[in-house]
């Protein structure tokens, strides 16, 4: 990369800025000057832009053609009627598509990325878009770098700046001033800069440039992300609608043709095959699926699951298989020490003795060795660790003041793939390095003890006792942490060695599974979908909450990180339906896990949090972040955020997936069923030579009533349990099975056969006019009592009549207005008798009860 730029010193006003950080007034003179900290996006379409482009579609020009052609043909009623029709759709589409999109933004903007701040001498996390010149940044791993800043200090700090560089490796930053006229971007060690990310370690930095200003809104053109593309969905129904366009637009070109022999009105015929086109194609099919989409996704937000991307609530109907953290997820994370072995002996949680001096060293530095602060009311940090700060509380000693009086002068952070973590003291005049970690991990290192009695070399049999002691609290599902020390040379951390380490003793935490894990669970099985656990702890503990919370039947359903590294990807495939629990296993089995059961044909959803995390997240067909312990980068890789981080979340979101699913399909039903009645109709007048069944202006007001409006209320359809009680969908079925396409035909029929006999009862008793005017009455009443038949697969008597509001919305403002067309002799309807009438009512209500009965009977409740 050939970006070269100019140095900067720090540009801080006041020194003693960086102690405190800027003050609100500070914050706001800045925010006059500079603005947010934004890239500029491409500006978005006004009301007024997306209303023009309504009238953009094919169908609509053709609709203006007919109504232009109307006028000059003189029939200047039918042109209202087609101007009104296409300025109605217009407006309900722009309405739709500016709904849709507001509440997809404020979609984006709940998952927007943040930035933890000092201000006003407090750390405070804001969203990134507020972060100005002059903040002095907390940075810590797995953060996204929102802004460019110069550091000011760091801590094994590693930051990786592909996204600028193309370089993948991460690079070491300090704060030594580089100097230098020109120096290549990459060689910017004293500089962290926008759209990278910490992959490891932590330190302060002082922002320098923001927004456009930054060297990322210099290169522009990143905003990949920025446009929504449309969903397979919308897209495979795109394609679908094209295709329907051009069948029904043959369909009416025969029509034509066959009027046009028949001796009719050129005009005339010409009107009324667009007016067929018109009424046949449905419009609203993708309308629908924004709609349905938009609304979903806001009940979702409600029940902490907020969609990223888009295609990923089609794809959540498909889930088979869920690979889950334990830790937060399907626990509590809520640690609390419950045991202790030291010294040979396992003490209950109350049971150390003040004043012995082994136990408080123990205590004391479970505490240094940590950096979670619980002082001030809130517990801030990792919870394994707060619940170290709680222990040592209960014994009377402060972290803050410990740590105070010892300071810390290096240390390897944690690390999920390592599993342990080390600090360096200042410890009277002696500099002690703190280890605390897996007690697998740490007993390798260890060579010495302690004890009441001092320090000896640890023995065999004292191994064999420690490892019996951590594997009993680990077969009560407990977490198990080793803690050990040594006195160091004043070393560089980084020539830290750790090992031949003093073991203190073993501490043992629980951490309980969340109330609703248990349920969810067992939903998800029954649902058809296999719940996999996935945890960096160890196996027993594992094995012991997994059996808890009905993940895991047997034992020999778990395996370890280290066992499947000597697996294939052949071999790991053909186990991988056997195993439920991956124990002790770093990030990067994650994402073998997740290619093994997708080339098994499944659908995986997978859940993450560290940085580590976000290559699987990729990789998975929902990738799932966590909300709260979760890391920036690893929200970034998902489709999915949880702001509770609970499994249940994703099951609900599972849930919600499948019901907008449904009712798409159900509202696409409802058109298409619909319209094949009115194309039914028409064809059969068509071919035994009678005259029309409906003029142009009944089939555009049919059109206009019985498409969009039922079919968005179907859409909206309240979503239901039942749907778990069905296996996932296969990914690769299509939208409509045989089956479905048989259904629509059969209920198209249904609607045809009940207007055909109004049609011809008309035709005997009155004449053409009253024949029209009863076949336009009757299917437009059909089609707004199929309304109803198609809100669910089951009967609406057992779905309960009023559960959707919508529905008989729609359906009350299709009666209303039909009655008054069809009393004040609108469109040129004739007047119906009482008689007639009843007829028609009777004839429209036919396909309902039919339905419905069928639905009764064959439909499994
Ligand atoms: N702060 C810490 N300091 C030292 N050791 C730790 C710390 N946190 C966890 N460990 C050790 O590392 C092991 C793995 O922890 P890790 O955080 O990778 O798993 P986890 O992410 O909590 O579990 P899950 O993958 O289910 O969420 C733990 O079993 C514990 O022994
Ligand atoms: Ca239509």
């Amino acid at each position: 990369m050939s970006v070269m730029l100019t140095p900067v010193k720090p540009q801080l006003d006041e020194p003693e800025a960086i102690g405190r950080g800027l003050t609100d007034e500070e914050v706001r003179l800045k925010r006059e000057k500079d603005g947010f900290n934004e890239l500029h996006e491409e500006k978005r379409k006004s009301a007024g832009a997306v209303f023009i482009d309504q009238f953009k579609d094919f169908l609509v020009i053709i609709l203006n053609i007919a109504a232009v052609i109307s006028a000059f043909l003189g029939e200047v009623e039918s042109s209202i009627v087609i101007l009104s029709v296409v300025l109605l759709n217009a407006a309900l589409g722009t309405i739709q598509h500016v709904k849709a999109e507001k509440s997809l933004n404020s979609l984006k903007a709940m998952s927007a990325p943040s930035a933890n701040v000092l201000r006003n001498g407090k750390v405070v996390q804001i969203p990134s878009r507020e972060v100005v010149t002059g903040d002095i940044l907390i940075i810590n791993a797995g953060d996204y770098i929102c802004a460019d800043a110069r550091i000011l200090e760091s801590y094994s700090l590693l930051i990786n700046e592909s996204s600028l560089t193309g370089e993948s490796v991460p690079v070491e930053k300090n704060a030594e001033f580089v100097s230098g006229e020109h120096v290549a971007l990459g060689d910017r060690k004293d500089m962290a800069f926008s759209g990278s990310f910490v992959t490891s370690g932590r330190g302060k930095a002082v922002v320098t440039a923001i927004g456009m200003d930054t060297e990322i809104g210099k290169i522009a053109d990143l905003l990949e992300n920025a446009k929504e593309k449309s969903t397979p969905l919308q897209e495979r129904l795109d394609q679908f609608g094209k295709a329907l366009a051009i069948g029904i637009t043959v369909i009416c070109l025969i029509v034509f043709g066959l009027d046009v022999i028949r001796g009719r009105e050129l005009a005339d015929s010409f009107m009324f095959a667009v007016s067929l086109a018109v009424a046949a194609i449905p419009e609203a099919l993708s309308s629908i699926v924004t709609i349905v989409l938009a609304f979903g996704t806001q009940k979702m937000a409600k029940e902490n699951a907020i969609i990223r991307k888009l295609h990923a609530v089609e794809s959540l109907g498909n889930i088979s298989v869920i690979c889950s953290d334990k830790t937060g997820t399907l626990t509590q994370n809520k640690m609390t020490v419950q045991l202790f072995y030291t010294d040979g002996q396992m003490l209950g949680h109350d049971q150390l003795k003040p004043g012995n001096k082994h136990h408080e060293k123990l205590l004391r530095m479970a505490l240094l060795c940590n950096d979670a602060v619980t002082s001030g009311g809130q517990e801030i940090g990792d919870p394994t660790e707060v619940a170290l700060v709680n222990i040592g509380k209960q014994y009377g000693f402060d972290e803050l003041a410990e740590r105070e009086q010892n300071q810390r002068i290096g240390e390897i952070p944690f690390d999920s793939r390592r599993k342990f973590m080390s600090t360096v003291h200042r410890i009277g005049h002696k500099q002690v390095m703190i280890t605390k970690g897996a007690t697998d991990v740490l007993i390798p290192r260890i060579s010495r003890i302690e004890t009441a009695g001092g320090v000896q070399a640890i023995s065999l049999h004292q191994i064999e006792s420690i490892r019996q002691a951590s594997h009993s609290f680990a077969d009560g599902g407990l977490r198990v942490l080793a803690l050990a020390y040594k006195e160091v040379l004043p070393t560089l951390p980084g020539a830290l060695q750790e090992e031949g380490l003093t073991l203190l003793g073993l501490i043992a935490m629980m951490d309980p599974p969340r109330e609703e894990t248990e349920q969810a669970v067992a939903d998800c099985i029954r649902a058809g979908i296999k719940p996999v656990m996935i945890t960096g702890d160890h196996k027993i503990t594992a094995i012991a909450i997994a059996g808890k919370i009905g993940i895991l039947n047997d034992p020999s359903e778990a395996v370890e990180g280290k066992d499947i590294e000597k697996l294939s990807d052949d071999e790991l495939k053909d186990r991988i339906e056997e195993i439920s629990v991956y124990a002790r296993v770093s990030p990067e089995h994650k994402i073998r896990i997740v290619r093994a059961w997708q080339e098994k044909g499944n659908v995986v959803a997978m859940t993450g949090d560290g940085v580590n995390d976000a290559p699987a997240l990729k990789q998975a067909d929902i990738g799932v972040a966590m909300g709260m312990a979760g890391t920036e980068v690893a929200k970034d890789a998902s489709s999915m955020v949880l702001t509770d981080d609970d499994f249940s979340t994703i099951v609900k979101a599972v849930s919600n997936g499948r019901s907008m699913y449904s009712n798409i399909k159900n509202a696409i039903q409802f058109l298409l069923s619909g319209n094949a009645g009115a194309i039914f109709v028409v064809i059969y007048a068509s071919l035994l030579a009678l005259p029309v069944p409906f003029l142009p202006a009944h089939l555009l007001f049919i059109n206009l009533l019985t498409d969009s409006l039922p079919a968005i209320a179907i859409g909206l359809e309240p979503h239901s349990k039942k749907v778990m009680k069905e296996k996932p969908r296969d990914k690769d079925e299509g939208l409509f099975s045989k089956r479905d396409v048989m259904q629509i035909t059969m209920e198209g029929l249904l609607i045809a056969a009940v207007t055909i006999i109004a049609f011809q009862y008309g035709l005997s008793a009155g004449g053409p006019a009253d024949a029209t005017t009863m076949a336009f009455a009757t299917l437009c009443l059909a089609r707004l009592f199929h309304g109803f038949n198609c809100r669910s697969k089951d009967s609406i008597f057992r779905l309960g009549l009023f559960t959707n509001i919508a529905c008989w919305t729609a359906f009350l403002i299709g009666v209303i207005l039909l009655n008054l067309v069809l009393t004040l002799g609108l469109f040129e309807v004739a007047q119906l008798g009482k008689e007639q009438l009843y007829m028609v009512y009777g004839l429209a209500f036919v396909p309902f009860i039919i339905i419905q009965t069928g639905k009764l009977l064959f439909v499994k409740s």
